[in-house]
């Protein structure tokens, strides 16, 4: 048992006699206390002059006390002092990485912690966080003027910057975007089809080395049918894998029968490998292997889970986003803004290869993969550089195979068809009817013979200021809104630590040869705080099913809130007034003793 702990029960021996019904409303003020709230909610009490002091709410004192603060200023020792709690001891570290969550500090409590003195731990809003956080060169907010001061610029009061308080849930604005306690279901359910795919074997069995240069666990992402497309004059099969040395799943593109000529043909594979960049899969490496018992070249990438390619979504009629051949959803073809999204982001690769003396090449619909909502990326990068070391071509020139291959992926996405580039007038019709003239000039520009070059810098001017400002827009709403999903789930995941370590505590039948181990000492407060989180019962003895009381005490207890709260042991013969940040020093030791022994 903690000697900040013994002190507090030491205490609490004495007061039990005060305090023995659970229910005596002294109890209740010190373990929720909404006298303030109850006060300024209170319309006909606003301009008493028995109003309280707001500096005595905010900082627990008031300097203007004896100095004409009109205000009601409560004698200090509302709360018994004798109930003040000495400083717990500093949580022990743990030392169980894989079960242990980091203890929370939050850095504020850290900063301030050394500044301030104990005797300004009163007080009395449950959510603010108490007194002992403040630094000392607080400025006082004066009530004397606050009624009028608003009104003069010069003498408005300076706001404190509160510590942050890191137990509190707090709605999104409302007219943004839906406000809700956990991640949407959109969300959630695309991120676990991710990683459900991460992990998922396909049914069919398949025979495939059980290491590959580091990587384990291969698994082919496609079945291998009787129609292969070839890349270049190369068969291709792609499989998932796990790196041995970083656990991370990766894509292995495998070139089947290559046999390289020269280690320099893996130059490409460098360079490639520099480029970072938002719309282009990464490149890792490439290596050859005879382990399929060929010569194969493999060229490693990221992977990305749950993603389509622009083929798969728009191309392929079999797909489930076709009827009849059709395609399903907006009448039939692409939006106009989501094929200026498409070009905006494959441009912005384009640059990217092109400023590193680099040609895309993959500007097919198989190889462009949406890895999230309209979000495109560049696949299978240098892999034709390698394959095409020994027949070398004008960078330029491939470089404006680049731009023509985006004209023509426009102009099929324009039309869903492939075969729209074979009837040109057709297809320039159709776009006509369907899109801005923009689309059309700019596909054309694309397909059109360079004179004498043209650049991906003239096709960003065409595309125009405005429309890269309005894509701008897009992904930094999009980006508020995945802000708005994560602090959603901010504390979700500690909470569930925060449980699993009551789990391993709570009810143990035997600890260190000792049988009443979960009953004792630190374990007995664990225990009491449990009841007091989740076995509360209402005046008929019917539980207290509230959710947001339990989220409300795991986030106290998980940043170690000096607020106190009354534990009752379950005869009700006797009760504890301890705080959060000892009840947490409880958890920390009690959990650390566990994974002492547990090595
Ligand atoms: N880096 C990656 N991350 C996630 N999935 C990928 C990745 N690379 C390829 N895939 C998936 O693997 C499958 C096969 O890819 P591939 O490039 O071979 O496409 P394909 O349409 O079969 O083209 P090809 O006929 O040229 O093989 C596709 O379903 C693709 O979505």
């Amino acid at each position: 048992m903690s000697w900040g702990i013994r002190e507090v029960i030491t205490h609490h021996h004495v007061l039990m006699a005060y305090f023995s019904r659970p229910q005596s409303s002294a109890a209740v003020r010190i373990a929720h206390p909404t006298d303030h709230d109850d006060r300024s909610k209170s319309p006909q009490k606003r301009d008493s002059p028995q109003r309280q002091c707001r500096n005595i709410l905010i900082y627990g004192s008031c300097r203007f006390q004896d100095k004409g603060c009109i205000y009601y200023h409560p004698p200090t020792n509302t709360i018994p002092s004798n109930v003040a709690i000495p400083e717990s001891p500093a949580p022990p570290s743990l030392s169980a990485q894989a079960v242990n969550a980091p203890v929370f500090v939050p850095k504020s409590a850290l900063d301030a912690v050394s500044t301030t003195s104990p005797t300004q731990s009163l007080s009395f809003t449950p959510s603010a966080s108490p007194a002992p956080y403040f630094p000392s060169q607080e400025v006082e907010y004066d009530d004397t003027i606050s009624s009028f001061g608003s009104f003069y610029p010069t003498t408005q009061p300076t706001f404190v910057h509160q510590p942050l308080n890191y137990h509190l849930y707090t709605n999104p604005i409302p007219d943004t975007f839906s406000p809700s306690h956990f991640i949407s279901d959109n969300l959630r359910e695309d991120l676990q089809k991710r990683s459900d795919l991460t992990h998922t074997i396909p049914s069919t069995p398949y025979q495939l080395p059980e290491e590959l240069q580091g990587y384990h666990s291969l698994a082919p992402l496609e079945p291998i049918g009787p129609e292969r497309r070839k890349l270049v004059s190369w068969c291709s099969t792609v499989y998932r894998a796990t790196n041995m040395n970083d656990g991370a799943t990766y894509v292995l593109r495998r070139i089947e029968n290559f046999r390289l000529s020269h280690r320099a043909a893996f130059g490409a594979i460098e360079s490639w490998s520099r480029i970072i960049h938002p719309n282009i899969i990464r490149v890792r490496e490439a290596f050859t292997t005879r382990a399929f018992s060929d010569n194969s070249l493999v060229v490693c990438y990221d992977y990305h889970p749950n993603s389509q390619s622009l083929y798969e979504l728009y191309f392929n009629p079999k797909s489930p986003g076709f009827l009849h051949g059709q395609l399903l959803g907006s009448m039939g073809h692409i939006p106009e803004a989501t094929l200026w999204s498409y070009i905006i982001q494959i441009a912005g690769a384009v640059r990217a290869a092109h400023d590193a003396g680099l040609a895309l090449r993959m500007i097919d619909p198989t190889k462009i993969l949406l890895t999230g909502k309209n979000r495109l990326r560049i696949n299978s990068c240098g892999i034709v550089d390698v394959l095409l070391y020994d027949t070398p071509q004008d960078i330029t020139i491939i470089q404006q195979e680049d731009l023509a291959l985006l004209g023509r992926l426009l102009i099929a996405l324009c039309c869903n068809s492939l075969a729209a580039l074979s009837a040109l007038p057709k297809a320039l019709d159709t776009m006509g009817r369907i899109y801005s003239e923009e689309i059309k000039t700019l596909a054309l520009y694309l397909i059109s013979k360079p004179s004498p070059i043209k650049t991906i810098t003239q096709v960003i001017e065409l595309i125009g200021t405005d429309r890269f400002l309005r894509e701008m827009n897009e992904m930094q709403i999009a980006n508020d809104r995945l802000e708005t999903e994560l602090g959603s789930e901010l504390e979700n995941g500690r909470l569930v630590r925060l449980l699993c370590k009551f789990g391993f505590i709570n009810e143990r039948p035997e600890f260190d040869r000792d049988p009443r181990w979960s009953e004792t000492g630190d374990r007995y407060i664990i225990k009491l705080f449990r009841d007091y989180v989740f076995h509360q019962v209402d005046e008929n003895r019917n539980p207290v099913v509230n959710l947001t009381h339990v989220l409300t005490c795991l986030n106290k207890l998980d940043c170690g809130t000096d607020e106190r709260i009354m534990l009752v042991s379950r005869d009700e013969q006797s009760c504890l007034v301890v705080s959060y940040k000892e009840v947490k020093a409880c958890v920390e030791s009690a959990f650390s003793d566990l994974c002492r022994s547990s090595r």
